[in-house]
């Protein structure tokens, strides 16, 4: 009787285990950031190699740790998506995916204890349910080096808590730390006249660059807390600044979204009205592609035929 009880109770975890996870495929990852991660050679090449890696060791020695940095725009919730779209049927709307941000969820310095216990309890209660979970903490900048700390533990080689292995886990941290250093590396580049995709991660010593600034940021909760000392992100992984090029592919995808048809003047117009940096050679989106929905549907209206009052 036992052992039928002990083979269902395994057909049940396996279930559960698979339940809205999909057959990992790293083509249809590699294709799905090929034709919808703009500009983003080197964030693309990262996350490719790092959870095509994780997602088909079936048994990882720690938890996917990521940690992306770049200005606002570049893309950092996008290529979250597309990985929790190749890792859960229902993409970022699986329930295994728990998203916090930081202004919102944890607004009050104050509350940090209480803060922490309510997260550490979310983070252990989600992995014991569903090992391959997903945990995205966006403004990391602002959140509290007593918070960072409170989820070290589930970072860590062999992680275990409580009986709870937490070694399938994916965690993600967004953040615009290091965003300026990203873009000044990549202006220094396009100066040179250098072609912008040989940019990579030891080009100009750009992890250097980027891990001193991480490192030595005040107004980083990273500076304060422990994650760092320990080694626990597995990749640090930067978000170049976008330029026209890409906006205009960005305006493109928008058209199809609004299910107008794709019209390249108008990806021009709208791709040349946003704003550009630095102020002399305006060479990169100072927004990258946010808002850019908003612009398109702003020209298409004012083409629109007014109603005469
Ligand atoms: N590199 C990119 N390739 C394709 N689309 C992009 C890219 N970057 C941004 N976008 C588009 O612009 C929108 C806004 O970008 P996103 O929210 O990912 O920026 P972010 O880097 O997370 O910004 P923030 O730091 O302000 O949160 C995305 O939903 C996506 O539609």
């Amino acid at each position: 009787i036992l052992d039928v009880f002990v083979a269902a109770a395994s057909v049940v975890y396996t279930y559960f285990e698979r339940d809205d996870l999909l057959p990992f495929d790293s083509k249809r990852l590699e294709e799905d950031l090929g034709e919808n991660f703009f500009g983003q050679h080197i964030a693309s090449n990262v996350i490719l190699s790092a959870v095509s890696l994780f997602m088909t060791d079936s048994n990882p020695n720690k938890p996917l740790v990521l940690s992306f940095h770049g200005t606002s725009g570049t893309g950092k919730n996008h290529a979250v998506k597309i990985i929790a779209r190749n890792v859960y049927e229902k993409g970022e709307d699986s329930k295994h995916v728990h998203t916090y941000i930081t202004m919102h969820h944890f607004p009050h310095k104050e509350m940090a204890d209480l803060y922490s216990a309510q997260l550490k309890q979310q983070i252990h209660e989600s992995v014991s349910r569903f090992p391959r979970s997903m945990f995205i903490f966006d403004e990391m900048e602002k959140m509290h080096p007593q918070l960072i700390d409170a989820i070290k533990p589930f970072l860590d080689y062999n992680a275990r808590v409580d009986g709870v292995s937490f070694r399938k886990a994916i965690f993600i941290f967004l953040s615009n730390t290091a965003g300026n250093v990203i873009a000044g590396v990549t202006l220094d580049y396009w100066r040179e006249g250098l072609c912008r995709e040989n940019l990579w991660m030891n080009s100009k010593e750009l992890e250097i660059k980027i891990s001193e600034k991480i490192f030595n940021d005040e107004n980083s909760g990273f500076l304060y807390s422990s994650i760092i000392d320990k080694h626990l992100v597995d990749h640090y992984i930067p978000f170049l600044p976008l330029e026209l090029k890409h906006v205009r592919q960005c305006v493109l995808v928008e058209m199809a979204h609004l299910n107008v048809p794709q019209d390249s003047d108008l990806a021009d117009e709208v791709a040349g009205n946003m704003p550009y940096f630095p102020k002399e050679e305006k060479i990169f989106s100072l927004k990258g592609c946010k808002s850019v929905r908003q612009k398109l549907a702003l020209h298409i209206d004012s083409q629109r035929p007014k109603l005469s009052s």
